[in-house]
């Protein structure tokens, strides 16, 4: 079974080589395909040193639009996006979000953080279904348009379509794992406006679902 891992990237150079890596090489991922969203910075390098297919986009298109790129660039049966700024990814994690799928028994996995980082766990815990770590069949994804537009209202669009059409779904629980968040990467400020901004695109993600 051909399975695939797309992994939107914007400006993440001191991180993706730790995500891209556990992908490469976990046994049961077919394709590792990290999407440079328009990056300014050595991200697309950085993954090509590490093995992974990359797609370079010159602009900025945003998360939603970056994944759609990446599920047009496989034919796999199955697709694992994950986010290109985790802290602690292991083989186990992916295990996890991918034998559910693997053996039929849902369509969709959500990762949840849990005993990673206090703040991240918290908003894992009042908004589980906004993870990035996410396995879909690509029969799900066909049926859904306008991915492309939605940028961080990606996952809600996704978690939406899922709960209207009745997609079999399942939540994970990937232990000892976090991210770096949006204050941190771009200090307190830059950050917190990127987040307003995240809100607002989510906002807009029930719209397109
Ligand atoms: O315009 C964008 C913004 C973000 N990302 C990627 O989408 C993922 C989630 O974004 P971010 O970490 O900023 O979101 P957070 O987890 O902080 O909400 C990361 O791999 C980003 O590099 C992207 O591809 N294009
Ligand atoms: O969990 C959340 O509340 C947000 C914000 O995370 P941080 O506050 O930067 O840790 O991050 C998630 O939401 C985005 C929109 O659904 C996703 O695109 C990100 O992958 C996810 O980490």
């Amino acid at each position: 079974m051909e399975i695939a891992a797309v992994i939107p990237a914007y400006n993440e150079e001191e991180r993706i080589a730790e995500v891209a890596k556990v992908a490469i090489q976990h046994n049961l991922i077919t394709e590792t395909i990290v999407v440079s969203d328009g990056s300014t910075d050595n991200t697309a390098l950085i993954a090509n040193r590490c093995g992974a297919e990359v797609l370079e986009l010159s602009e900025n298109i945003g998360k939603g639009g970056a994944m759609q790129l990446g599920i047009e660039e496989t034919e796999a049966e199955i697709i694992l996006f994950l986010d290109a700024d985790l802290i602690g990814l292991k083989e186990k994690h992916l295990d996890k979000l991918l034998k559910p799928l693997i053996n039929n028994k849902v369509k969709m996995t959500v990762g949840v953080f849990g005993e990673g980082r206090f703040t991240t766990d918290l908003a894992h815990k009042i908004a589980p279904f906004l993870s990035g770590q996410r396995g879909i069949r690509r029969e799900i994804l066909q049926q859904i348009s306008n991915l492309d537009l939605t940028k961080f209202g990606v996952e809600v669009a996704l978690t939406r379509y899922a709960n209207e059409a009745g997609i079999k779904t399942k939540q994970v629980r990937l232990e000892d794992l976090t991210h770096v968040m949006k204050e941190e990467k771009l200090g307190f400020w830059q950050g917190l406006i990127a987040r307003l901004k995240m809100y607002w695109e989510m906002l807009k993600g029930v719209r397109w679902s």
